[in-house]
């Protein structure tokens, strides 16, 4: 068995656009959904352990490594397979938590895919995508890594090919719950499902975006901010948003001005993941 493997990418996810058909028996919304990556990640560091002990260097702050979905991840897996052995883990985070860009769905992802490697456990893309949505809806789009339409409450995934423009990413100041955005009395829940909506660009809105900034003033904020110098959405169900942009320069000229309060980064859409990428080399 191979000692170690470097350099595992986690990129980033935007939600394109987010519809809210409806509403199941279950508290659960229907939605269709635009996924795309962004080549903007953190990146995984994996050496494997001989004995079944799994560490995570540095924590996250505020999030107790047992509660960190990369060990999360990486336990699954080794029950799932009754692998004997175990794994020291080192995390580069530059993604901004809890807003929306899917950073932790998306480490989870990248340990599946990586350990099922180091560790020699061949299972499939479908048994990794399987246990993946055990630890969050977001997960088997990252493990699959093609941009792609999701519908029903998110599982269904189609893999499209859009345009690759370039976004500047904010991140206002702020955590959103999801599960508040979900509750919000006056969201719109009647979104017609749409055939083919990665067709029709005109038609992308997210249905979260109202209760989101009557909310959170920061999100409000940032977001007329941004429509100044771009076509500016919310991800997921926020906080950050995206600026899409035909060009790197144009999109670092709007970043070069990004007012103090909020962090921001510009990044390159991308309908392959880099994780797919990473998973072709050794
Ligand atoms: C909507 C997205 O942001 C799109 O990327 C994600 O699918 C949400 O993913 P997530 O944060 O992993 O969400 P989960 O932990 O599954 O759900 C958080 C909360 O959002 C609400 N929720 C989520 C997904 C969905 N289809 N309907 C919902 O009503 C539920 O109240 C749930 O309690
Ligand atoms: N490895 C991890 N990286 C980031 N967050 C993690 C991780 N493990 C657990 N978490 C927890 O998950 C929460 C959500 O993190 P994440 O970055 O995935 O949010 P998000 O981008 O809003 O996700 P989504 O788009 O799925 O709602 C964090 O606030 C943190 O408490």
């Amino acid at each position: 068995m191979p000692t170690s493997s470097r350099n595992w990418p986690a990129p980033a996810k935007l939600n394109l656009f987010l519809h809210i058909n409806g509403r199941r028996q279950d508290g659960y919304h229907e939605l269709q959904s635009l996924f795309q990556f962004v080549d903007h990640c953190d990146q995984l560091h994996f050496r494997a352990r001989r004995d079944d002990g799994i560490t995570l260097s540095p924590a996250i702050d505020g999030v107790a490594n047992d509660d960190n979905l990369i060990v999360r991840a990486a336990r699954l897996l080794q029950r799932h397979c009754d692998c004997p052995f175990g794994a020291d883990i080192e995390l580069e985070k530059v993604l901004p938590m809890g807003g929306g860009l899917g950073g932790g769905s998306s480490n989870a992802a990248t340990t599946l895919v990586a350990l099922n490697r180091l560790w020699q456990l061949n299972l499939s893309e479908d048994e990794l995508a399987e246990l993946g949505l055990s630890l969050g809806a977001d997960v088997p789009v990252f493990v699959r890594g093609l941009a792609a339409v999701a519908d029903g409450v998110g599982e269904i995934l189609r893999p499209v090919e859009i345009d690759q423009p370039w976004y500047l990413v904010v991140a206002p100041n702020v955590a959103v719950s999801t599960a508040e955005i979900f509750q919000a009395p006056e969201l719109t829940r009647n979104s017609p499902k749409l055939a083919q909506p990665e067709l029709r660009p005109s038609q992308w809105h997210n249905d979260c975006v109202g209760a989101v900034i009557q909310r959170y003033g920061q999100v409000a904020n940032a977001l007329g901010w941004l429509i100044q110098y771009a076509p500016s959405q919310m991800t997921g169900t926020g906080s950050c948003i995206f600026g899409t942009f035909s060009s790197q320069e144009e999109a670092l000229v709007a970043l070069a001005d990004l007012p103090d309060e909020w962090r921001g980064f510009v990044a390159r859409g991308c309908n392959r993941s880099p994780l797919l990428d990473r998973a072709l080399q050794p």
